[in-house]
């Protein structure tokens, strides 16, 4: 007679395979030439991004963050090393880029902004419709749908700006800076949407940002990079329990540890940074 207690239910769980590359650097550099003189903007880049996995960019400030964004984007080219970039499904686009400064276009409704890249790809407008909706409710623009750009606020706009980057659905999310210019309460307000949004799809997701516990609050692994030229210096994962809450998360275990950690990092490259800039 077969034991049912000897069966070793750990062992018989299959573990889940680890996830594929996404993104695939290596010795990636940019030089700018310009008015003869050559800036080195980013050297030796050495990294491989998973497929779902949420990464935050840190660095002070000239360091390449946009650089290596934009690089990846396919919107500036490389000048050394290589760049490889899976892309796992055709009918889907590869990356959506979200900015700082509110990239929805003035003339159109919040409604229109979110379905444009889908417009753009000519998928079907019934099918249109019900992505739109789903997207405009989950940043709470419900209300909204027919306002157009100047009559919300600068969260607001974000917001339109999140729902259709994830409405486009690409397979790769570049976020440049998307909260800077945010008060600190709307700040955690989007991130905790963001998240949300995140949790359902689990897209590949490279975000840049000043801020350590912006970091911490979104992300499985924290890239620090070097002052310029940009070189990444620390690769540390966030294994902080998710889902997240903004506020919650800086009383959760293990977080001042690494607070304390992605600092440690940052601090003499921020002072490195400043020097270069100071006459
Ligand atoms: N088109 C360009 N031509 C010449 N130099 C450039 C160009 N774009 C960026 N640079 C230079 O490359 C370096 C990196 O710029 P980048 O914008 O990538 O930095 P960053 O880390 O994103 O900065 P910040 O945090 O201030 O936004 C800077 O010294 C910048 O002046």
């Amino acid at each position: 007679m077969s034991d049912v207690h000897s069966f070793d239910r750990a062992a018989a769980v299959p573990l889940a395979p680890p996830a594929p590359w996404h993104v695939r650097m290596r010795g990636l550099g940019k030089d700018f030439v310009a008015g003869g003189a050559t800036v080195a903007a980013l050297q030796g880049v050495d990294l491989t991004i998973l497929k779902g996995q949420f990464c935050c960019i840190v660095g002070p400030s000239g360091c390449g963050k946009t650089t290596l964004l934009r690089i990846v984007a396919g919107l500036e080219t490389h000048t050394a090393g290589e760049l490889e970039i899976a892309h796992f499904e055709r009918s889907k686009p590869l990356h959506s880029m979200v900015f700082q400064d509110q990239s929805v276009f003035p003339w159109m409704s919040v409604e229109r902004n979110v379905e444009y890249g889908l417009r753009m790809r000519g998928v079907p407008a019934t099918q249109r419709r019900d992505i739109v909706s789903h997207y405009i409710d989950k940043v709470g623009l419900g209300a909204f749908r027919h306002a157009y750009p100047h009559q919300l606020s600068g969260g607001m706009k974000q917001r339109v700006s999140i729902a259709r980057a994830f409405a486009n659905d690409p397979e790769i999310l570049l976020m440049d800076e998307p909260f800077a210019a945010l008060d600190e309460q709307n700040k955690a307000i989007l991130q905790e949407e963001l998240l949300r949004i995140w949790e359902e799809s689990r897209k590949t997701v490279l975000f840049i940002t000043h801020s350590i516990d912006e970091a911490l609050v979104l992300s499985d692994r924290a890239l620090i990079m070097t002052a310029r030229p940009g070189r990444l210096k620390a690769d540390v994962p966030v294994t902080l329990q998710r889902p997240r809450g903004a506020y919650e998360i800086r009383a959760s275990e293990g977080y001042g540890e690494l607070s304390r950690t992605l600092w440690s990092a940052l601090r003499e490259e921020v002072q490195g940074a400043t020097r270069e800039v100071a006459p």
